[in-house]
């Protein structure tokens, strides 16, 4: 179990995580998503250990990873960059990872290697975009740590790459029981494979949900009225205007479903349709900011 208890931080005189409370268990993944600069990639290296909190602790199996350094055997975290081990070739970043984690398994590396195919005798400068991504992780779960923190790992990759690392991923935590956190732009990623949702606002934590806990919370609807949206449904405040377009309005209502909708029959509509619900819907009305009516 990971537990982040009342962490802080400020870097630069702006404070970037705001007093984060969370828990993580085995056997699950969980994808973290907000808008650019909320402080994600911030939240990540703090919980891997590289970056101190200003206040507050996080523990792995209750050792508090900051004073017992160990603990970061079971961790491992993979940037969204791979500038760092660029100028070395495959071997010598294998044998920099088997110094650093005692229990990094090179039989289970090379098997992956092989699996995905990626040339093992060749400096990390030679490898596509793709197949860097997919060294990192390689390179990562082969460290056999129980719980892993990626930082956007499908970032620029092709539709087939990215789908054999989501299998993989997937595979290896109902395999070992990791616990995976994935932070992500790709909500449909999170959508397929994701427990829990994770959503961040301003350095703070909007919520945690598992994932159909939050899409139970909201519906989407697409009304249609005689005039323009009726005063009296404009003036509800659980409801989020998605689109409009003409007399046809898409709406996300959040909470108190039953009494909305039964507000939106009263206003005599000529058509009240459910669709399809997707986290991207409830990110845009949950971490959207005031205004997306397009
Ligand atoms: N080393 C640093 N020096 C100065 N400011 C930083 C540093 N690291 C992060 N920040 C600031 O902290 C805030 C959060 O950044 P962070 O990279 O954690 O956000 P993010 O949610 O991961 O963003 P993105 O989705 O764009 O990757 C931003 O305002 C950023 O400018």
């Amino acid at each position: 179990m990971l537990k982040v208890s009342n962490v802080s931080k400020t870097i630069d005189g702006k404070l970037v995580l705001e007093k984060i409370n969370l828990e993580l268990t085995p056997g699950s993944i969980a994808g973290i998503v907000g808008r650019n600069g909320v402080g994600k990639s911030t939240l990540l290296r703090t919980m891997a250990g590289i970056l101190d909190p200003d206040a507050g602790e996080i523990y792995f199996n209750e050792k508090n990873i900051h004073e017992q350094p160990e603990v970061k055997q079971k961790l491992s975290y993979v940037p969204d960059s791979t500038e760092l081990l660029k100028t070395y070739n495959v071997k010598e970043i294998v044998k920099l990872y088997d110094a650093i984690y005692e229990n990094f398994d090179i039989i289970y590396f090379y098997s992956l290697m092989d699996r995905f195919k990626l040339p093992k005798n060749k400096k990390l400068r030679s490898y596509s975009k793709g197949m860097k991504a997919l060294f990192l992780m390689i390179l990562s779960f082969s460290t056999k740590a129980e719980f892993i923190i990626l930082d956007e790992p499908t970032n620029g990759l092709d539709p087939i790459v990215k789908r054999n690392i989501l299998q993989f991923i997937i595979e290896e935590v109902s395999e070992r029981q990791l616990c995976v956190l994935i932070s992500t732009h790709h909500l449909e990623e999170v959508e397929k494979m994701a427990d829990v949702l994770i959503m961040m606002k301003e350095g703070k934590l909007e919520s945690v949900t598992s994932i159909e806990d939050a899409k139970s919370e909201y519906r989407k609807v697409q009304v249609v009225y005689k005039n323009a949206l009726p005063e009296s449904i404009l003036q509800l405040n659980n409801i989020s205007i998605l689109s409009q377009i003409g007399r046809v309005s898409t709406l996300l209502i959040k909470g108190n479903i039953e009494v909305t909708m039964n507000h939106l029959h009263n206003e005599n509509p000529l058509l009240v349709e459910e669709l399809p619900m997707t986290l991207e819907d409830i990110f845009i009305s949950s971490l959207g900011g005031e205004s997306y009516v397009s």
